[in-house]
C-alpha cells in the first residue's frame, strides 16, 4: 500500500496502486483481496472455523479432565479414557455445530442488508458489499454514502463530508480533488482536502475516488479499540455473565468440598479427582452461550420471514425489553409519498415564479434528495437548459435549509429553500406584485407567518422559497450569503397519514411499549397528522423549549410528553438519552442521516433498508418494509427469545444443579462414588442433547404481554426455593436405592444415573410454562428430544453397551419405582412452582411504575 497517499501527485499514486481511473478487473480485485484481506477492521472479523473449534477445548475444566483421564489410562483404565475423550469431543461438537449453524444463518441475513459501494470492476460500475473493496478500486460516492475505505479523490463536485467520527468536528467539511496539500498532514484524521477516510460520510455532492487503504490499514481501522468502542453490554448479556459467575463460584466450592471429603476418607484420589471434575462439567452451564445464540438466531430467522433483518443479535433481547419506542414521522406515521400541491406567492396566489425557484433549488442541490425535493421535481418538469449551477451551501438539519448559487448568463441568483421559520428570519424583503421587492416590515412578517400557520393547521407541509441577487464577482456561496434574502413564497406539500399506523401504535401500546414521536417538522403539521391518525397528543415539546430545558426538567416531563417537534439531530439523541437514563429501555426508528446518532444511542436502533448508509450502519435491526406493525412482531419475537433462554436457565438451575449438589452430598456418607466420572459425563451429554429443542419452544401469550426484562434475581430465588426441595427428594431416592433395593455400588450408580437423568430432563415440561403443564403444549421437537434422552438413559443399562459405562441391569421393580419417583418429583416441582409464582415472585411488571401511553 503506498505511503503518503494523501499528498502524492494523483498520477503517481494511481501508478503506485497499479490502477487507472477505470478501476480494476474482477480477477485482479479477487487477487488483491486474498493479499489484503476483506475491507473490514479485524475487530469485526471472525477467526477461522478450526481455530474456533479448538478454542472450545481450551476450557480449563475440559483440559484438566482430559489430563486426569490420561493419568487414569496410564494406570490401566483405558476404557474410561476413551469414553471421556469421546464424550468431550461429542459434546464440544454438538455445541459448536449448532452455534456455527446459527451464526452462519444470521451472517447470511446480515449480508443481505450490508452497506454497499458503487465500484468500477471490468470497466462497469457495480454495487458490491463494502468489505469486498481492495486498494486500487475506483468508487463513486454520493450524498448519504458512508466512505467505504481511505480514498483519494479523482473527481469531486461540491463534496462535503462529515468527519465527526474521526475528528469530533460536527460540521461538514468541503473536499476537492485538486492538487493535494503538501506537506502531509499530521494525525491522519482527514485534514487533507484531497482525501476522504473510512468512517466519514458524504453529506452532499458526488465524487469518484480511488481506494488507497482498506481494513486495518485505514485510519479508522487503526483507531479500532479506542474509537470504535464495542456496543455497550446489554442488560441481558450482563445478566448471563453474572449468572455464569454465580455458577462458577458454586462449582469451585463444590469441587473443593468433594475433593477434601474424599481425601479425608482415604478414597482413591485419582477417581475422586475425576469425579469432582465430572461434577464440575455437569454443573457448568457450558451450553448457555450456544443456547443463547441459537435462540436468538432462531428468532432472527423467524423475523426474516416478516422481512425484518436482525443485524446484531443483542438487539433481539433489547427489543423484547423495550418499553419506549421513539420514531420519526415521515414514512412511519405517513406514507412518505409526498406530493407538492401548491406554490404560493406572498399574497397567497399560485405563482409560477415560486415553482421555478423551488425547481432550480431542488434540481441543482446535490445532497441526499429528500422526498420534498422529489415531490417538487415530480410536480412538473421545467427546461433549465439556460441555467448553470455555480455553487451550493448544502442542507443540514441545524439550519434546515439549502441554497444553490445559479446563473442563466444574465442573472446570478442565490436560491434558498427551507423551513419557513428559518428562511423568514433570514429575509429582509419579499416579492410583491409584479416582482417588486417590498420591505418585510412587522405587519408583512405577521401576515406571512399567519399564512404558514394556517397551511400547517390544515396538515400541509410547507417550505419557504427565497432568493437573493448576487453580483458576478460572487463565484462561490457561503453560509453568510444566506441573509438579506427576498422571500418569494411557499411550496406546499401533502404527506398523507399511513392507514396502518394507528393499529400498529395501538398494538405496541397494548404490549407495554409507549410510542414517542421525534420529528424535525413543525408542531402544526405534526398535530394534524396525529389528529388524523387518532393518536392523542398527551404533551408536546418543541426544539426551542428543549434547548432551554435542563436535564431534570426534561426527565420530569418524559412520562407525559409524546411528541417532540422541530428537534435537531442532536436533540433527538438528547431526548433518547434522557429516556434511557430514567431507566427505560428505548428503541429508535428512523431513516435519515439526522436519525443516525439517535439510532446509535438507542438500546435498539431500528432503520429501514432504503435508509441513508449512516442510519443503516448504526441500526441493529433493519426493516425491509418501513412499517410500524412489523416492529410489534419483532418485539414479540425478542420477548420469546428471552423467555426461552430463561427456561433453559431455570431448568439447569433447578434439577440439574440440584442433582449435582446431591451427589456431592452423597459422597459424604456413601462408601463408594455415587456415580462414576464417565457416567456423570454421559448424564450431562444426554441432558445437553435434550435441551437442543428449547430455542424452538412456543411461549404463551401472557408471557409476551409486557416487556420482558432479564431477571437474575428471579432465577436466584427460584434456585434457592427449588434446590432444597430437589435435594430432599434425591436423598429419599438414595435411601430407597440402598434399603429397598439393597443396592451395591454398580446398582446404586445405575439407578441413580437413570433416575437423575429422567428427573432432570423431564422437569422441562413443568418449568417451560407458568401454566399447568397439561394446558400448554410444548414444541414437538423439544418433547421428542426430552423423552428420547430420558428413554435412552433408562434403557441403556439393559443393552450390551452397559458394561462400558459400568452399568448393571436393574430389576424390573426398579422401573416401577422410577415411574413413581418421576411422577412424584414432577408433581412436587409443579406445586413449588405455583407457590413460587403466586407468592414469592409474581409477575415482575405488577409493581412497575406506570407509564402513560
Ligand atoms: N430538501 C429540503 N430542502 C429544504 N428544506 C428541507 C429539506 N428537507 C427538509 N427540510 C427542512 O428541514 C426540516 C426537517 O427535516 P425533516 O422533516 O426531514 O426532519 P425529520 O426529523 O426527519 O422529520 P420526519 O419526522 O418528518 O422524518 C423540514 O421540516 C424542512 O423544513
Ligand atoms: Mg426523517
Amino acid at each position: 500500500m503506498p505511503d503518503g497517499f494523501q499528498d502524492r501527485p494523483l498520477a503517481d499514486l494511481l501508478a503506485a496502486l497499479d490502477t487507472t481511473s477505470a478501476g480494476l478487473s474482477r480477477a485482479e480485485a479477487d487477487g488483491r483481496r486474498r493479499r489484503y484481506g476483506p475491507n473490514r477492521p479485524s475487530a469485526h472479523r471472525r477467526r477461522p472455523l478450526w481455530l474456533e473449534f479448538l478454542a472450545r477445548f481450551l476450557n480449563p475444566l475440559v483440559l484438566i479432565l482430559l489430563f486426569a483421564s490420561g493419568l487414569s489410562a496410564a494406570t490401566g483404565n483405558v476404557a474410561s479414557f476413551v469414553i471421556v475423550i469421546a464424550m468431550v469431543v461429542l459434546s464440544v461438537t454438538l455445541d459448536f455445530v449448532q452455534e456455527m449453524r446459527a451464526e452462519t444463518a444470521v451472517e447470511a441475513l446480515r449480508r443481505t442488508v450490508a452497506v454497499r459501494a458503487q465500484v468500477r470492476r471490468d470497466g462497469v460500475e457495480v454495487s458490491e458489499p463494502v468489505d469486498q473493496l481492495v486498494p486500487g478500486d475506483v468508487v463513486r460516492l454520493a450524498a448519504g454514502d458512508l466512505v467505504p475505505a481511505d480514498c483519494r479523490l479523482i473527481e469531486a463536485r461540491d463534496l462535503f463530508v462529515n468527519q465527526a467520527m474521526l475528528t469530533g468536528e460536527p460540521y461538514p467539511v468541503e473536499k476537492h480533488a485538486d492538487t493535494p496539500a503538501a506537506p502531509a498532514p499530521a494525525g491522519d484524521r482527514g485534514e487533507a482536502p484531497g482525501t476522504v477516510l473510512m468512517g466519514t460520510s458524504v453529506i452532499s455532492g458526488s465524487a469518484i475516488a480511488v481506494v488507497c487503504r482498506t481494513g486495518d490499514a485505514t485510519a479508522f481501522g487503526r483507531l479500532s479499540g479506542t474509537l470504535q468502542a464495542p456496543p455497550p453490554t446489554t442488560a441481558f448479556e450482563l445478566g448471563i455473565r453474572r449468572f455464569g459467575f454465580l455458577i462458577l463460584r458454586l462449582t469451585i466450592f463444590l469441587v473443593l468440598f468433594v475433593l477434601t471429603v474424599n481425601v479425608l476418607f482415604h478414597r482413591p484420589w485419582l477417581d475422586s479427582l475425576m469425579f469432582a471434575l465430572a461434577l464440575a462439567v455437569g454443573l457448568t452451564p457450558e451450553l448457555l452461550p450456544m443456547i443463547v445464540t441459537v435462540t436468538l438466531a432462531r428468532g432472527a430467522m423467524r423475523l426474516a420471514e416478516r422481512r425484518v433483518i436482525v443485524k446484531r443479535l443483542a438487539a433481539m433481547h433489547n427489543i423484547g425489553a423495550m418499553d419506549v419506542l421513539c420514531t420519526d414521522k415521515t414514512g412511519t406515521l405517513t406514507e412518505a409519498a409526498i406530493h407538492m400541491v401548491r406554490h404560493l406567492d406572498a399574497r397567497g396566489g399560485e405563482s409560477d415564479r415560486v415553482f421555478r425557484l423551488a425547481y432550480l433549488n431542488s434540481r441543482f442541490e446535490s445532497g441526499i434528495k429528500s422526498p420534498l425535493d422529489e415531490a417538487i421535481l415530480a410536480f412538473r418538469s421545467l427546461d433549465l437548459s439556460g441555467w448553470r449551477k455555480i455553487d451550493e451551501v448544502p442542507f443540514d438539519f441545524e439550519r434546515r435549509r439549502v441554497s444553490v448559487l445559479v446563473t442563466d448568463g444574465a442573472e446570478r441568483l442565490l436560491v434558498v429553500k427551507g423551513a419557513p421559520e428559518d428562511v423568514l428570519r433570514q429575509s429582509t424583503h419579499y416579492e410583491g406584485e409584479g416582482g417588486v421587492e417590498l420591505p418585510l416590515d412587522p405587519a408583512a412578517r405577521a401576515r406571512l407567518g399567519a399564512q404558514f400557520e394556517a397551511l400547517g393547521e390544515d396538515g400541509f407541509r410547507v417550505l419557504a422559497i427565497a432568493s437573493r441577487a448576487m453580483g458576478p464577482e460572487h463565484v462561490s456561496a457561503a453560509l453568510g450569503d444566506e441573509s438579506e434574502l427576498s422571500f418569494a413564497g411557499y411550496a406546499v406539500f401533502l404527506d398523507p397519514p399511513k392507514a396502518s399506523a394507528m393499529a400498529a401504535i395501538r398494538a405496541l401500546t397494548g404490549a407495554g411499549v409507549a410510542v414517542r414521536i421525534l420529528t424535525g417538522d413543525n408542531e402544526r403539521v405534526t398535530r394534524h397528522v396525529c389528529a388524523e391518525l387518532g393518536l392523542p397528543v398527551t404533551g408536546l415539546i418543541t426544539g426551542d423549549e428543549l434547548q432551554a430545558m435542563g436535564e431534570e426538567a426534561l426527565r420530569a416531563r418524559l412520562a407525559d410528553v409524546n411528541v417532540f417537534c422541530r428537534v435537531t439531530p442532536a436533540q433527538k439523541e438528547r431526548v433518547l438519552l434522557a429516556c434511557k437514563r430514567s431507566g427505560r429501555v428505548v428503541g429508535y426508528l428512523g431513516d435519515g442521516i439526522n436519525d443516525a446518532s439517535a439510532i446509535h444511542a438507542a438500546d435498539v436502533g431500528i432503520s429501514v433498508d432504503s435508509a441513508a448508509d449512516v442510519a443503516k450502519e448504526a441500526a441493529g435491526i433493519i426493516l425491509l418494509d418501513q412499517d410500524l406493525s412489523v416492529v410489534h412482531e419483532a418485539v414479540m419475537e425478542g420477548r420469546r427469545t428471552v423467555q426461552n433462554v430463561t427456561k433453559y436457565i431455570l431448568m439447569g438451575s433447578s434439577s440439574n444443579f440440584g442433582n449435582m449438589f446431591s451427589m456431592a452430598g452423597a459422597s459424604l456418607f456413601l462408601p463408594f462414588l455415587p456415580m462414576l466420572p464417565t457416567q456423570v459425563l454421559l448424564n450431562n451429554l444426554l441432558y445437553d442433547a435434550s435441551e437442543a429443542g428449547v430455542p424452538l419452544d412456543e411461549v404463551e401469550a401472557e408471557a409476551l404481554a409486557r416487556p420482558v426484562q432479564w431477571d437474575l434475581r428471579l432465577i436466584q430465588r427460584f434456585m434457592l426455593v427449588l434446590g432444597p426441595v430437589s435435594s430432599l427428594f434425591d436423598f429419599l431416592t438414595f435411601y430407597a436405592l440402598l434399603h429397598l433395593f439393597d443396592a451395591g455400588e454398580a446398582l446404586f450408580q445405575t439407578g441413580w444415573f437413570v433416575e437423575s437423568l429422567a428427573t432432570q430432563v423431564l422437569v422441562i415440561f413443568v418449568i417451560r410454562t407458568r401454566r399447568s403443564p397439561w394446558s400448554s403444549r410444548p414444541n414437538p421437537v423439544l418433547a421428542a428430544l426430552t423423552l428420547g434422552a430420558a428413554a435412552i438413559g433408562a434403557l441403556l443399562p439393559l443393552t450390551p453397551l452397559a458394561p462400558f459405562f459400568g452399568f448393571v441391569a436393574p430389576p424390573p421393580s426398579f422401573y416401577l419405582f422410577l415411574a413413581a419417583a418421576v411422577v412424584t418429583y414432577l408433581a412436587l416441582v409443579e406445586t413449588v412452582k405455583r407457590v413460587f409464582f403466586r407468592h414469592i415472585a409474581p409477575r415482575p411488571d405488577a409493581g412497575r411504575r406506570a407509564l402513560r401511553h
